[in-house]
């Protein structure tokens, strides 16, 4: 039997669709796997009456395919479905990474990012790879078609997840076809800005960087509340907000002095719009881990 720990995760970080991602350090998915004859899929914990547990349906299905691994599953969700925090690529890195190990199939971290991210091809129709790749690696990541950069990390950041679902397959429809030489010369140098911060773990480079100017007001649209959320985090210091992932939850960057502040107002502008919510302190955090040695 094998036992992992798989951590949530943002992907885009505003400024790159598609291709950041960054580890959270909490919450995240418990992972058990045991081998059997035939696969069956057992969901617990946060949301699980929304998750299949037939395996052509649930995201390690694909995984156990790629990997020709049968097993008994256990996933404990501690990260809700369809929240922008990467639950679905949580357990398929998980079970990735478990898999990998109980059959003894001899992948490295990075190979497992592609077959893990067949697994999203099954909820969202597109084998992304930008949330199970920092679930897997840890730290911030570039995934590009060619493969997958990491970093690791120190910023502090907020995640507040407002009490209302978003599915990626629905939030893609929205992000639009095209781009004006203007906006991609803007989303580049939020990139850069963004990665520059990364690598000096410097939170205010991180936090400029964070903003894009053609999905993320288009997504931003989808989440009651979030211009009074973005604001009010700004006034009480975070250093960038913008859509975690495909939404609804929404990440600030900020300094670890302020991080309590920041939570509690990004609490206060979904409360303002007559939503519940649940804000996590987090940080940049490590990928997925064995948690029976
Ligand atoms: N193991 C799983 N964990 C979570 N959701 C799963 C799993 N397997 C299948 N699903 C389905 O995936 C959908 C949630 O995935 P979706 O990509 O929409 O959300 P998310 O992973 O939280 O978001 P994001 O990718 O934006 O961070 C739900 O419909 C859920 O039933
Ligand atoms: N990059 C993907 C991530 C979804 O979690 C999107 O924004 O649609």
């Amino acid at each position: 039997m094998v036992t992992v720990r798989a951590p949530a995760t943002s992907a885009n970080l505003g400024s790159g669709f598609d291709v950041f991602g960054a580890a959270l350090s909490r919450p995240a998915d418990v992972v058990t796997v045991e081998k059997a004859a035939e696969t069956t899929i057992e969901v617990t914990g946060v949301g699980a009456q929304y998750i299949p547990e037939d395996p052509e349906k649930n995201t390690v299905g694909a995984v156990v395919e790629a990997l020709d691994a049968p097993a008994r599953i256990h996933i404990d969700k501690g990260v809700r479905p369809a929240s922008g925090l990467g639950s679905s690529a949580a357990s398929a890195a998980g079970a990735a990474v478990a898999l990998n190990r109980l059959y003894d199939r001899g992948r490295s971290r990075k190979e497992l990012v592609p077959i893990a991210a067949e697994g999203e091809a099954v909820v969202s129709g597109v084998a992304h790879a930008d949330n199970v790749a920092p679930s897997i690696l840890g730290g911030f990541t570039v995934t590009t078609a060619e493969g997958t950069s990491s970093v690791d990390a120190a910023i502090p950041l907020v995640v507040c997840l407002p009490d209302v679902a978003v599915s990626t397959r629905d939030a893609r429809r929205v992000v639009p076809e095209s781009a004006s030489m203007e906006d991609l010369v803007e989303t580049v140098g939020n990139a850069a800005t963004l990665a520059v911060g990364m690598c000096r773990s410097d939170p205010a480079l991180v936090g400029a960087g964070m903003s894009d100017p053609v999905v993320t007001p288009e997504r931003a649209r989808l989440i009651t509340g979030y211009d009074d959320v973005r604001e009010r985090a700004f006034g009480a210091g975070a250093t960038g907000v913008t859509v975690s992932g495909a939404g609804p939850a929404v990440i600030a960057a900020c300094r670890e002095r302020d991080r309590r502040d920041v939570a509690a107002a990004m609490l206060d502008g979904f409360a303002g719009a007559g939503i519940e919510a649940r804000a996590y302190q987090t940080r940049i955090g490590r990928g997925t881990t064995f948690l029976d040695g």
